[in-house]
């Protein structure tokens, strides 16, 4: 099977080509600007029709949340209008698309894990403008996955791992916000669960595997845990140490707004694909270990 991902330096698209390479019968191409550009609708379906795929992924996405609140036209452009574009793209193919969301699609109040029917109400405009494209997704599609994810890390591009391990070189203690909590994910560990149900995809034959899911780590931990894990592990493989303060939300203003709880339950993907994902604590420890290992990247 090939698929196509959009975004080509996104930790997504950089997972699911390294699980790929693991997989014989798999092949994943990623398709990036300039040659597909989210913000420029006519580059989109000939960039996907070349490479003559089997399932597009649409992973691409304008990530930066605190910038969104400055840009909203752009962030939507790219999230909502350019997602939707992809899903049609792929649906005038004749192929499946799985589209990957977030956890900031919620507002946190919720005690316990959110399900996939919650209501969602996002805070911010990073959140808004995914929401928007999770519905183009589903309206332009009608054989769609819509995978939403939270807190990713990887070995490759900027996420809150490598940012703590950055911060610790140069710090003795740094503060994090302990009333955020969530689920941390491995992109590597996603992009292995999600060419598990791309198969599961093209051979459905019926709708009844499409529709809305929760994918994450296994566990849910606050920010400031999640630093600590990070540095304690760093420490023990001779890395970067830092103290981890914990501070609250008020105490580290930001330009958005975050959810205080978006932890998100994974029953229903489990339940109908099969999977269950690593504890995040595992997989903070194997992606810390092989930054210490390579560099970070
Ligand atoms: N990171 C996280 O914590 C989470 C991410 N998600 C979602 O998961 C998906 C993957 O995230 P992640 O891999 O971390 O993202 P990254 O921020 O690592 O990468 C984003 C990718 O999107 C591409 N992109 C941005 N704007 C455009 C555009 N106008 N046209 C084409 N491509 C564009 C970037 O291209 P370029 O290489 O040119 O910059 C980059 O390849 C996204 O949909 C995101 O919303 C969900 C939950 C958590
Ligand atoms: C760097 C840093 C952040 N923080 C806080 C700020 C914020 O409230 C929280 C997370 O900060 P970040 O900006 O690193 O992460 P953020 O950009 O909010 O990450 C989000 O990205 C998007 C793409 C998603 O979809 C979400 O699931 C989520 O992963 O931690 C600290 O408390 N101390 C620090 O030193
Ligand atoms: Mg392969």
């Amino acid at each position: 099977m090939r698929i196509v991902v959009t975004g080509c330096s996104g930790q997504l698209a950089r997972s699911l080509v390294e699980r790929s390479r693991e997989r014989a019968d798999t092949e994943v191409v990623t398709v990036g600007r300039p040659y597909l550009d989210l913000t420029r609708a006519e580059t989109i379906l000939p960039t996907i029709e070349r490479c003559r795929p089997d399932l597009v992924i649409s992973a691409a996405a304008y990530t930066a949340v605190d910038q969104a609140e400055a840009e909203p036209e752009l962030a939507f452009a790219v999230n909502a209008t350019g997602a939707g574009a992809v899903s049609e793209a792929a649906a005038c193919l004749g192929l499946p698309v799985i589209h990957v969301s977030t956890d900031y699609v919620f507002d946190g109040s919720k005690e316990g894990a959110y399900v996939e029917d919650d209501p969602p109400a996002p805070l911010s405009v990073y959140g808004a403008t995914k929401l928007a494209g999770e519905k183009a997704v589903a309206a332009a599609n009608p054989r769609h996955l819509i995978l939403r994810t939270a807190w990713v890390y990887s070995p490759f591009g900027k996420n809150f791992v490598k940012t703590m391990l950055r911060l610790a070189e140069n710090r003795e203690e740094v503060q994090v916000v302990a009333d955020q909590w969530g689920n941390p994910s491995s992109a590597l560990d996603i992009a292995e669960a999600v060419l598990e149900v791309a198969a599961r995809m093209i051979q459905a034959t019926d709708d009844s595997v499409f529709g809305v899911y929760h994918l994450v780590g296994t566990g849910v931990t606050n920010r400031a845990d999640l630093a600590r894990h990070v540095l304690a592990v760093s420490r023990t493989r001779g890395g970067p140490w830092a103290l981890v303060r914990d501070v609250t939300t008020a105490e580290f203003p930001t330009p958005a707004r975050r959810p205080a709880n978006s932890s998100l339950s994974t029953a229903r993907f489990s339940a109908t694909f099969g999977c269950v994902m690593p504890a995040w604590q595992h997989s903070v420890e194997t992606a810390v270990e092989r930054l210490l290992r390579d560099g970070r990247r």
